[in-house]
């Protein structure tokens, strides 16, 4: 079984995954990394080069790839929900855990993190605010259906939110 760890952008589905990897003994792997050294380019330049459709298409290749694997914790990137075969892949191979931020928490993590330049590139010409607030409207819906757990990441560090994971992980399962 794997564990995919979903949500928005910086909601801590890298931080929060590899903290969890540990507690549990299982093995981290992160598909926007997977991404970044199969193209041999960052994900920002990508997609200037490809489009985000390519993008998805990859995206969708590789998380197919992951959930053949077992045993492993996943980071996703924020929009793999946005496939439903993807969906489907996660919730036939493991279950989703779904890590969610106020808009302010996503804008200022976003602002202060170095490789939002490389990973996170605009999907369109609004403000970052904007674009968040608008972004998470389409999408909620989607990462509450796919979800097995849902966990609040505001006001907690990565090791709290990692701890209180594993609480109700071990409580549900
Ligand atoms: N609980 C937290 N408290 C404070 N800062 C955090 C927390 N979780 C993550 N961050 C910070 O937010 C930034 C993004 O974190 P991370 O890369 O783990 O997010 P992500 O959900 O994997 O983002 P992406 O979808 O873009 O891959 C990093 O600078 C990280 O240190
Ligand atoms: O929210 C998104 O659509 C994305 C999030 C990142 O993890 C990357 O996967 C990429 O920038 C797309
Ligand atoms: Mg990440």
């Amino acid at each position: 079984m794997n564990i995919y760890l979903i949500g928005y952008r910086c909601t801590g589905k890298t931080s929060v995954g590899r903290c969890l990897a540990d507690c549990l003994d299982m093995a981290f792997t992160d598909a926007d990394e997977i991404f970044e050294h199969q193209n041999k380019t960052s994900i920002s330049d990508f997609v200037v080069q490809n489009g985000w459709e390519a993008f998805r298409s990859t995206e969708a290749q590789i998380l197919a790839d992951l959930s053949w694997q077992t045993g492993l914790v996943v980071a996703t990137g924020g929009g793999v929900v946005l496939r439903q075969q993807n969906v489907s892949a996660m919730q036939k191979s493991g279950i989703a855990v779904w890590l969610t931020a106020r808009p302010e928490t996503i804008v200022s993590r976003m602002q202060a993190d170095p490789a939002t330049g490389s990973r996170r590139p605009a999907f369109g010409s609004d403000p970052v605010f904007q674009e968040v607030i608008k972004t998470l409207d389409q999408r909620t819906p989607l990462y509450k259906n796919a979800c097995w757990i849902e966990i609040s990441t505001d006001d907690k560090d990565t090791d709290r939110i990692c701890h209180d994971l594993v609480s109700r992980i071990k409580i549900r399962s």
